[in-house]
Formats: structure tokens, sequence, C-alpha cells
């Protein structure tokens, strides 16, 4: 047994299912997690001292790649004046006065421990703000695991089959509409009927939790028109897209300005972060200012903001993102050229260092049904022969890819290599 299967053996017994988050559990793939203890650069290394390339990146964050010194030293030099103090820091005033002048729409922000908590209290407040109940979701993207977003949810929720989750109450349920994702039209005829009721939509501007799916042409501003048609609250949730697609995240990419904004993993540099923000009439909403309650015993931790805070100045560089966005776009191709000479079906797509893998015929990937019709048996099987080629994919056909920018030519070309040899693999086993 390799030490991996030993530890996961002893995790279940005292952890559920041997892990504290279900889409580590490798159950859209089949087989063991690998147990993981060190990692560095665009390595992780697994208790059997093999190494991957990682095309995870802690499911978003480690945009840096993995143990950079800079944010480690800034980590090493707060640890020395305590963990927390549970009372105001300098270090969260250069954290939002930093958020605010990366992201315009951004007037003022709040920081709380995880993305989940930024889109729950970024929908508490849309609704203390609008007065208004049910919010607007679409199928298939995921915004963490409070109630009322656990409905047609994305990632481990879909990669389980339990997309609308029991515990859930139904109640609860009835104040979530959930349309499709990329379908203008939908929305346009749910508000028609019901624009006066709805307190906010919430979407992620690129769809990363159904693997990834870019926005159709117009989408978002059509979003953004029909929210301000109907005195709707736009949440762009930003928790994976954000820092990443580009430095101002999806909004700057795409130039649409949402109302609200929530972050989380690259803000918080490794560290367990998110926030919230937007525009200052509604953020004086919020408590202490105003009467829409959130709060958080370690919220804006001195040890989180470090960690964000010297991630997001070296992702300031000039040229960061569009070298990440290289790299990204030769992966792909590559990848591309080697399915192809294989003979595999197969489509990907990318925004910036964010990417998906298919194995479809479809010309391209736009729906929830798009994505549902891609071959999730080859992927599992892709991922295993990837994993024993070095190369540490997410363990589900339904989540996005990362880069880092610790991925160079030494990488790609491993990475290319290894898909080479699992392309010709596929091909034998259904030819
Ligand atoms: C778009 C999006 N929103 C929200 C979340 C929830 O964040 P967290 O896992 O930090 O609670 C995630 C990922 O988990 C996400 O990808
Ligand atoms: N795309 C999936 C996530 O980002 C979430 C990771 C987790 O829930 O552990």
């Amino acid at each position: 047994m390799s030490r991996s299967e030993i530890l996961f053996n002893d995790a279940q017994k005292h952890i559920p299912g041997g892990v504290n988050s279900p889409v580590r559990a490798f159950k859209g793939v089949g087989g063991t997690p690998l147990f993981f203890k060190h990692a560095e650069g665009a390595y992780v290394i697994d208790e059997d001292d093999k190494r991957y390339v990682d095309y995870v990146g802690s499911w978003g964050p480690m945009i840096l790649g993995h143990s950079h010194p800079e944010v480690l030293d800034a980590v090493r030099r707060q640890l020395e004046h305590g963990l927390s103090y549970g009372a105001p820091t300098a270090l969260e005033t250069e954290m939002a006065d930093l958020i605010c002048s990366l992201v315009p729409s951004m007037d003022m922000v709040r920081m709380v421990s995880s993305g989940t908590e930024a889109t729950m209290s970024a929908i508490r407040l849309a609704r203390g703000y609008t007065g208004r109940d049910t919010i607007i979701k679409f199928e298939g993207c995921y915004h963490g695991h409070s109630d009322s977003l656990l409905v047609k949810a994305g990632s481990g929720a879909l990669t389980l089959g339990v997309p609308s989750s029991p515990g859930v109450p139904a109640a609860f349920a009835t104040h979530t509409l959930t349309l499709p994702y990329n379908d203008l039209g939908a929305v346009k005829a749910a508000l028609a009927e019901v624009g006066q009721e709805i307190a906010c939509i919430i979407v992620e501007p690129v769809a990363g939790n159904m693997n990834c799916v870019p926005p159709a042409p117009g989408f978002l501003e059509g979003l953004r028109q029909q929210c301000d048609q109907h005195g709707i609250v736009l949440i762009f949730d930003e928790v994976m897209t954000g820092f990443r697609v580009a430095l101002g995240g999806a909004q700057a990419y795409y130039k649409i300005t949402p109302d609200l904004s929530t972050f989380g993993k690259i803000v918080g540099g490794g560290m367990p972060v998110g926030c919230f923000g937007g525009k200052r009439a509604i953020m004086e909403f919020i408590a202490p200012l105003g009467p829409v309650y959130q709060a958080g015993t370690l919220s804006g931790n001195p040890l989180a903001m470090a960690a964000g805070l010297a991630t997001l100045k070296l992702i300031s560089r000039p040229g960061f993102h569009q070298e990440l966005g290289e790299y990204t776009s030769q992966l792909l191709q590559g990848l591309q050229e080697r399915a192809d000479a294989a003979g595999i079906p197969f489509v990907t797509t990318q925004v910036g260092a964010m990417f998906g893998l298919y194995f479809s015929g479809a010309d391209d990937i736009v729906t929830f049904q798009d994505v549902m019709a891609s071959d999730a048996e080859r992927f599992k099987r892709f991922f295993h022969l990837m994993l024993e080629g070095g190369i540490y994919l997410a363990p589900s056909a339904f989540e996005a890819g990362f880069t880092s920018i610790a991925h160079g030519a030494t990488e790609l070309q491993t990475t290319l290599d290894a898909a080479e040899h699992a392309f010709a693999q596929l091909k034998q086993s259904t030819s």
C-alpha cells in the first residue's frame, strides 16, 4: 500500500470520508486521494515522495506557485507579532486600500475568512439593501455552501450528484431562482414576471465550477442592463476569477461594473480569506454603519492579511497576467494538438489563467448541457493517466484548471509528454 492509501484509511476513522472538503475525495474519478506533505513552485509532493506538476493550486489561490519565498517571509515577519487580536490593524486598512485600488468597482470592502462567507454576506446585504427576498443564481455555478446558494450548485455538489443539497429547507430554496447560465433570454423572461421581487443576481462571471465556461458575448452586459432596469443588485462572484483572469478580475477583463463583488482564494495568498465589497451606498448598510449584521472573530486576521498583501503586490507587476495567459494558451494548444493527432475529440476553454478540458466533439462549450454532454468517463481515465505521468489535475470533470507563474517550459513539456501518452492510451482502449 502507498502512504496515501494508508493515510486515507486512517483518516476515514474520524474524518467523514477522510477529507475536510468533499472535492478532495476523488469521488469523481475513483481511486485514493493523494496526501501531500510539501509544495513548492509548480509542484506538489505526495507522502510517497512523488512530484506532480500542479494544476489545482489549492483550488485557485496559488497563482504565484507554492511556497513563494516573499509570501512566506511576510507571514514569518507577522508571526513574531502574534496570531490574532480581534481588534483593528493597519494591515487591514492597507489591504482594503489595495483591493479598492486594483478593482475600481470597490468603494468599500469587508474582509471575511472564506469565499462562502463572502457570498453569503453579500447576499444578505443585497436583501437588506433592496428589502427583497428572492435571489437569482445560475445552474452549475457554485458560490460556496451557504443554504440559499446550494441550489443546482456546481463543484463538489455537482460531482457528488447532490447539486441541491438535503438540509436546505424547501422554504429557503423557494427564495432562490435558478436560471440557465449564458441564457439572457431566460433572465429577461424571469425578470419580466418577478423583477420587482429580486434582490440580486449572483453570477460567476466565468463559470469555473462546472469545468470552465466563459460568458457568452453579451451575457454579462445583459445582466448589467437588466439589473439596472429592475433595481436589482448585480453581484459578481469573483472568488475564483478575482486577481486571476486579470489583475482587476473578470470585471476588468470584460469591462462590466457590478454593484457588489466577492473575492477569496488569491486575496488570501493561501490563507483562509474572503472579502466582499462594492458601491459605497450599498456597503454602508453593513453593521456597524448600517443595520445588516455581519461579523467574524478572525476576519482580517493579521497573518492572512500579510500573505494576501504580499501576493497581491507580487502579482501587480506589469506583464504578470499576460505571462500567465501565454503559458495557459501554450498548454491548451499543445494538448489540443496531441488530442487531434490521436484522434480524440477534445475541446478546451480558457480565460487568462483559468482553463477547461472537455472530452467532447462540440464546437464550443457554452451551456451547462454542453458540459454535461462531455465524456466524464473518459476524463476519469485521462485524469489517472496524467497522474501516473506526474500531472495533478482537479479530480473532477466539473472543475476549472489553474496555472501559476511558476509553471514554465519544463512543466509545459512534462505535461504535454504525459498527455501525449495518455491520449494514445485512450485511443488504444477504444479502437
Ligand atoms: C466562485 C466561487 N465562489 C465561492 C466559493 C466558496 O469559497 P470557499 O471555498 O472559500 O468557501 C468558491 C470556491 O470554493 C468559488 O469557486
Ligand atoms: N471549484 C471548487 C472549489 O473551488 C472549492 C474547493 C472546495 O470546496 O474545497
